[in-house]
Formats: structure tokens, sequence, C-alpha cells
């Protein structure tokens, strides 16, 4: 029965991939990481990012608290509320250091209004978190880490010719970010098992949805997006 093959328990975090496989493909045929692995991405487009990505973070981190206090075990409240603090410090630290040399303050980083991508984007996941089962939440949450993940140990075999873009695509392809996605993929396969079919359902619903929302969040970046009228 075709009915009982999707949404198993087994491997979920196998399952979630094999369902965005045209997306991430789509993903890193896009001419935003086409530009950035061959170093002629336009310096407004990777500042658009940048700022829009530090606007991002932020919302991320609170998604990210608002999943710790839903886990069902202290150690996964503990690893995510860390997750919260070091994309807090960490990655928004190493956004200004680049957004600096882009001329851009952090101030005016703050200043800038979401574009409408990234407000549903962070509505999604936000919404997910909070409405939902952890397991649905952190399934939301998943594509964040690992799609960036994929694209960094992709992007990392080429190299760029722009060093603050081979410094963002370190960054992504480093040990340190691997370790920490490892620990939501196992979180995640955890999780999908004691949840049940119509959880695990939603959950995958949700996966691809994110999925879409960061191959748009880099379309969006390459179109400067801005909201009409
Ligand atoms: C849009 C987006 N997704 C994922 C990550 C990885 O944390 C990021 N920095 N930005």
């Amino acid at each position: 029965m075709l009915a009982a093959l999707p949404c198993r328990a087994a491997d979920f975090t196998t399952e979630q991939w094999s369902a965005i496989g045209q997306i991430y493909a789509k993903t890193l045929a896009h001419p935003f990481l086409k530009g950035l692995s061959d170093g002629t991405l336009p310096r407004e487009c990777f500042q658009f990012y940048l700022i829009q990505d530090s606007l991002y973070l932020r919302a991320f981190a609170q998604a990210l608290n608002l999943l710790a206090a839903k886990a069902p075990r202290e150690d996964w409240s503990l690893t995510l509320a860390q997750h919260s603090i070091d994309t807090l410090k960490e990655e928004r630290r190493m956004h200004q250091v680049v957004l600096a040399s882009y001329g851009v303050t952090p101030a005016m980083a703050a200043a800038a209004e979401m574009a409408p991508t990234n407000a549903a984007y962070t509505n999604h996941l936000l919404a997910a978190v909070q409405r939902l089962t952890f397991s649905e939440g952190l399934s939301a949450m998943l594509p964040c880490y690992w799609i960036y993940w994929e694209v960094g140990k992709q992007l990392v075999r080429q190299g760029s010719r722009n060093k603050d873009y081979q410094r963002w695509i370190d960054n992504y392809a480093g040990e340190e970010y691997a370790t920490t996605v490892r620990q939501v993929l196992a979180m995640m396969n955890e999780s999908a098992s004691q949840a049940s079919p119509d959880q695990r359902r939603e959950a995958l619903r949700l996966f691809v949805r994110s999925a879409r929302y960061e191959y748009l969040f880099w379309d969006m970046a390459w179109r400067r997006e801005q909201w009409q009228p």
C-alpha cells in the first residue's frame, strides 16, 4: 500500500531529505549560490543577504528558545538553548564583521525592515514552534541547519575567489557547524520515532515548506526583494 510508505518512523531524516531532493538541486543551481561560488555574485546582493540574514537569525534564535522550552528531554532543551545563544553570538558576530567591511553598521542592519520572503519564512518558523508539537516544530527548523551544512560542504569543494564569500562558506562547511547539525538530526530521528503518524506527516510537510523558503531566501537576496507598494 502506498499510504503505508510515507512518514514511517525509522530514520525519519532520510525520508525528509529525499522529500526535498528537487528543491535542494534547484537551490544549488540558483544564481546566488553559483555567484557565491565563482565570486561573481554582485556585492549589493551579498550585502542585502547579510542584512536580511541578521534579522532572520534573531527570529531563528527566538524560535529555538521556544522549541527548547517544549523539549521533552532536558538535554535537548539545553542543546537547543545553547544553539540559540550560539546563533546570536557567533553568527551575528561574523555577519557584523563582514557587514562592517561593507560599510554597514549594526544599527543600520537593525533598522532595516524584513523583506516579504524573510517575514513569511520567520513567521512560518515561529508559528510552527509555538502552535505545534515539539517534533513538528523541530522538523520546521531542521532545513535551516541542514541545507546550510549541505550547501557549505558542496561550495567548499570549489572554493571562492572572493574572500568574504569564502569566509561565509568556511563557516558552514566547518566541523563545529557539522557537530551542531548532527545533534539536531539525531534529535529529529528520536523525536519522530515517538510521534504519531499524523504528526510525522505534518512534520514532513513543514520540513518541505521550510526547504522551499530556504530556496526563496536566496532568491529574495538575488532579486533584492522589496515590499510593493
Ligand atoms: C535563511 C537562513 N537559513 C539558515 C541559516 C543557518 O543558520 C541562516 N543563517 N539563514
